[in-house]
């Protein structure tokens, strides 16, 4: 088979093979060309697809050579006429004689839209389209966290990044092309480096050997804020994929080495209730050498783990990190898309049935799926998909979900701190989840309070952007403004799209006076439950329709209704 029809099929990916393009390519075992030859092809050729789509189109190839596909199409005219090596197949070849009896017409309209663009040669087209590409993609650095567990922030600066030139402004990096050999230290968060948006490290020996981690600056949060003091254990309740997992664990060991060297530091329990994801988690954790100090309860609902059980009673940290709607995740850098010609063409080659099919126009508009192939190149695991559609409805049983997680959390009777993060950008799952949690009877039961901004560590606290109230989103019986201000200025937002280079991103961290437990006053604790939050405005909490997620997690807890009902 030609590396044409090769590179096809895998782009079609008629078996439905999951993982990125590269994977695909790389895995598959019976292939004739050279894997690296296709990535090429595919990925320079999705460079220019736009411009070629509408050539292709324009030229009529398509109605006129049966044997080509829109991808064939696509892949063959732009060896023929970008590539420098030109179509890589024998003269006699049937693609190479399908494609070349139309090089001057396609000749033609190449040049046709270049002129229109207004660029003098191809080379200047090129360049254009370079720019275009950087400027409409988002400037994202590419954020590595130098995994301290196996390697040194000094020992990456002398391998990895040895050719690398320090640079002092983060927004060099992120203006920088991917070529560039620069990098930022970070200022708030340590081991951690900002490295030019699109810059391919997945080949470096300290990424396959986990020594550094892909992690955006704003994930990297919770971990630090928490702030473990190494005295105990750290339960992650949410942990797959495993990023804040393993960040925590290697903040514990440097901790346990700044203690005296001790070589045991203590547990972080990880939960993950998604089987799949657990094992992904499995994964992360073995290849960043956390497995000694992280043991994770793989398809464990951290919901229904036991606060009193034994096996919990040194538990003094817990980071929570629940799904959420994704809002404030930024799509992919590295990912292409690859605009195919559509088979009908533009309609300027008219043929003498095209007025008759004027009627049905709608039928034959072929969808923009169909002529759109958005290709992965990375295989990393988010740590979060998207909610794609029914946004208010999710935000009310994801509200209710990551709410109930949180005030489990403040039941573990030696637990002193919490911290609550999403990567949402909803007011509904992170400042009025905090605010709902610090009304709750657990918190006033517990002694629950904020972690205010002054006691937080220093990147932290010295990080600009806090959290914001929105009006008429709650059920405002508490939370004077004065004490409101406290609450918002304690807690932590990141914006996506901006010069911070982060995605969007909450987090908070509760903390618990000491000699608060379990046995406080009942009837307190009692009147606390009276005084609860309400939720949300209006009635959409009882509304709302359950997501699969959280489905169910959005019905109220048993106990707190059999005790009202008590009082009624
Ligand atoms: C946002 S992701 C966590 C990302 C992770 N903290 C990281 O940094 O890589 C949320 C994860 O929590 C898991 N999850 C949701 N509810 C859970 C529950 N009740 N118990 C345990 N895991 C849960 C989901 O399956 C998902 O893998």
């Amino acid at each position: 088979m030609s590396l044409y029809y090769e590179a096809a099929s895998i782009l079609a990916n008629p078996d439905k093979t999951g993982g990125s393009l590269k994977s695909r390519i790389y895995k598959k075992k019976d292939l004739k060309s050279s894997p690296a030859q296709i990535v090429a092809l595919v990925t320079e050729a999705s460079k220019w697809s736009g411009v070629l789509k509408d050539v292709i189109e324009r030229s009529g190839l398509l109605a006129e050579e049966k044997k080509l596909t829109p991808t064939l199409a696509l892949l063959l005219t732009y060896d023929l006429l970008i590539s420098k090596g030109g179509v890589a197949a024998p003269a006699s070849h049937v693609l190479k004689i399908s494609i070349t009896r139309h090089k001057a017409r396609l000749q033609a309209e190449l040049t046709r839209s270049r002129v229109k663009a207004g660029h003098p040669t191809l080379d200047a087209f090129k360049d254009a389209l370079e720019r275009e590409r950087n400027a409409a993609g988002p400037q994202h650095p590419r954020w590595v966290r130098v995994n301290t567990l196996k390697t040194s922030l000094g020992d990456q600066l002398t391998t990895t990044f040895g050719k690398f030139k320090e640079v002092e402004s983060l927004a060099e990096v992120m203006s920088a092309p991917a070529s560039s050999k620069i990098y930022f230290v970070d200022p708030h968060i340590l081991n951690l480096l900002a490295l030019p948006p699109r810059i391919d490290l997945s080949k470096t020996g300290a990424y396959l050997a986990g020594q550094i981690i892909f992690q955006d600056k704003a994930s990297c949060f919770p971990a630090y804020l928490l702030d473990p003091s190494g005295d105990g254990d750290v339960i992650d309740g949410c942990a797959a994929p495993g990023n804040k997992t393993t960040h925590v664990a290697a903040i514990l060991k440097d901790i346990a080495a700044q203690d005296g060297g001790s070589d045991t530091p203590t547990r972080v329990i990880a939960f993950e209730r998604d089987r799949f994801r657990a094992k992904i988690l499995n994964k992360m954790v073995k290849l960043a050498s956390a497995d000694g100090i992280v043991s994770i309860k793989a398809a464990h609902d951290f919901t229904e783990a036991d606060p009193e059980a034994e096996e919990y009673a040194n538990v003094t940290d817990l980071l929570l990190d629940p799904s959420c709607s994704g809002t404030g995740i930024v799509g992919r850098d590295d990912a292409i898309t690859m605009h195919l010609p559509s088979s009908q063409g533009d309609g300027s080659k008219k043929t003498p049935s095209s007025k008759k099919r004027k009627r049905n126009v709608k039928e034959e508009t072929v969808p923009e799926s169909e002529t759109t192939l958005q290709l992965d190149m990375d295989d990393s695991v988010p740590e979060e998909t998207p909610v794609e559609d029914k946004l208010s409805e999710r935000l009310t049983a994801l509200s209710a979900f990551q709410l109930r997680i949180l005030k489990h959390a403040m039941c573990f009777p030696k637990a002193r701190r919490i911290t609550y993060s999403t990567c949402s950008i909803h007011f509904e799952e992170n400042e009025a989840v905090v605010f709902q949690a610090l009304a709750s009877k657990e918190a006033t039961r517990y002694g629950w309070s904020i972690l205010k901004r002054r006691d937080q560590v220093s990147g932290m606290k010295s990080w600009p952007r806090r959290g914001v109230w929105e009006d008429d989103k709650l059920d405002k019986k508490e939370a004077e403004p004065l004490q409101r201000q406290e609450i918002l200025d304690a807690c932590i937002r990141c914006e996506k799209g901006t010069d911070d280079g982060t995605m969007g991103f909450f987090v908070a961290a509760f903390i618990r006076e000491e000699g608060k437990s379990s046995d406080v006053d009942q009837e307190e604790a009692e009147e606390a439950e009276e005084d609860e939050w309400n939720g949300f405005s209006g009635d959409e909490a009882g509304t709302a329709e359950p997501a699969a997620v959280v489905e169910k997690v959005v019905s109220a807890e048993p106990g707190s209704k059999k005790k009202k009902r008590r009082k009624q």
